[in-house]
């Protein structure tokens, strides 16, 4: 091989290493890093065993349906997931519509701060964010509308995530975030001047038991807004093939059963809410939610191979190749929900808790 050949093969293999590593690399340029994956509060021997408990709670429906048992599901869940999530999609662990002209994370942005727009938050209320993540909706809402955001969430290690994230954007002043169920909240009655929910009510057992919990809190007058995972009218139950989507979908996403769009208002009604509006986001003119997550089976084919190879070596626990296999599969069921047009992440809902401090209807009667 002469000189020049050499050298343009080596230029060549640099280039496609480059773009193998960097150009289909992490979400967000200073986020997360393939070497620091972890299993969340699991320690790293652990790993594996958590995730084959995981899909036994899966072999066993019914300890899904046994609604105590949910939130150390869906703990383990976030513990699984949490970093790959954020290596792999950045801070906010939710979809959005696509935005002509608008990069993922413009989208991603304009997206939360209509949740607070449309609970009118003012500069200085304190605002509610029920399942919190690791903060990425929380530190947007808090910049657009300068209110105090205290969000909840079941898994301490995004606890410590999300606080970590506050701190370093400079917003843990405006930003709180308490580890906890919000099935029973360890805030006081009437104590928030709005809430909202972004694709996190989904994980409860009973939508009526954490709406309940979000009216007790909130104060008279004030504002509830949720951007909830449904099935729409599309779904046909006697279609195996939306069958094995939603499924998949449930499976994916530590889901104990997904919820049809009818049921939304019906359960918000039924603990007193008011419902002001209600509307599918990701109905047209709205761009399909499910690009962005399509058109990056290429970086996840490359994630695979990078977290096969640190689990060979030790760098990632053993379990983590699962996981992230796991959650291949799960990003196409969820294109297959969308593109059916048989389920939506933001199927939207905003209520108010009537100024007048009656019971909710059940109770009254
Ligand atoms: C609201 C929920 C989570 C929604 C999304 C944030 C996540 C759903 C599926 C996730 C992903 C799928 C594929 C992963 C890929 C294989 C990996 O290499 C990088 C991360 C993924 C893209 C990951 C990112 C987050 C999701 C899109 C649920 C749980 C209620
Ligand atoms: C898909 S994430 C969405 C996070 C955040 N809203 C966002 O968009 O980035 C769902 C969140 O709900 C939280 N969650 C699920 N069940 C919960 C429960 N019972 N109590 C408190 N938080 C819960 C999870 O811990 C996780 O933070």
């Amino acid at each position: 091989m002469d000189s020049l050949t050499l050298f343009f093969t080596g230029a060549l293999v640099a280039v496609g290493i480059y773009w193998f590593l960097c150009v289909l690399g992490p979400a967000e340029r200073k986020g997360k890093r393939a070497v620091d994956l972890s299993g969340g509060s699991i320690s790293a021997e652990k790993v594996q065993d958590n995730y084959k408990q995981y899909w036994s709670f899966f072999r066993r429906p019914k300890e899904i349906e046994t609604a105590e048992k949910v939130p150390d599901f869906v703990d383990t869940f976030y513990n699984l997931v949490t970093d790959i999530y954020e290596w792999g999609w950045g801070q906010s662990f939710h979809f959005s519509p696509s935005i002509p002209g608008k990069s993922h994370k413009d989208a991603t942005r304009l997206h939360e701060e209509m949740a607070v727009d449309l609970i009118q938050a003012k500069p200085g209320q304190k605002i509610l964010d029920v399942g919190c993540g690791v903060g990425g909706p929380m530190r947007a809402i808090a910049s657009h509308s300068r209110a105090n955001v205290v969000g909840i969430t079941i898994n301490e290690y995004q606890v410590n995530r999300a606080r970590l994230h506050n701190k370093k954007a400079g917003l843990d002043a405006l930003c709180e975030v308490v580890c906890g169920n919000f099935l029973q909240m360890p805030f006081d009655d009437n104590s928030f001047d709005g809430a909202y929910s972004i694709e996190a009510t989904c994980h409860a057992p009973k939508l009526e038991e954490v709406y309940a919990e979000i009216y007790r809190v909130l104060k008279p007058g004030s504002m509830y807004v949720s951007y909830e995972w449904v099935t729409t009218e599309k779904f046909k139950a006697e279609d195996d093939e939306h069958v094995e989507v939603i499924q998949g979908i449930e499976r994916g996403d530590a889901l104990p059963g997904l919820r049809a769009y009818v049921d939304i208002a019906e359960t918000a009604k039924k603990v007193g809410f008011e419902i002001v509006k209600e509307k599918d986001l990701a109905s047209p003119p709205a761009k399909p939610w499910w690009t962005r997550l399509k058109m990056g089976r290429l970086a996840y084919w490359r994630n695979h191979i990078v977290v096969q190879i640190l689990s060979a070596v030790g760098v990632a626990p053993k379990g983590t190749v699962d996981v992230h296999e796991m959650l291949f599969k799960t990003a196409d069921y969820l294109t297959r929900g969308g593109e059916t047009g048989i389920f939506s992440p933001m199927h939207m809902i905003l209520c108010r808790k009537p100024e007048s401090s009656s019971p909710p209807p059940e109770e009254s009667s």
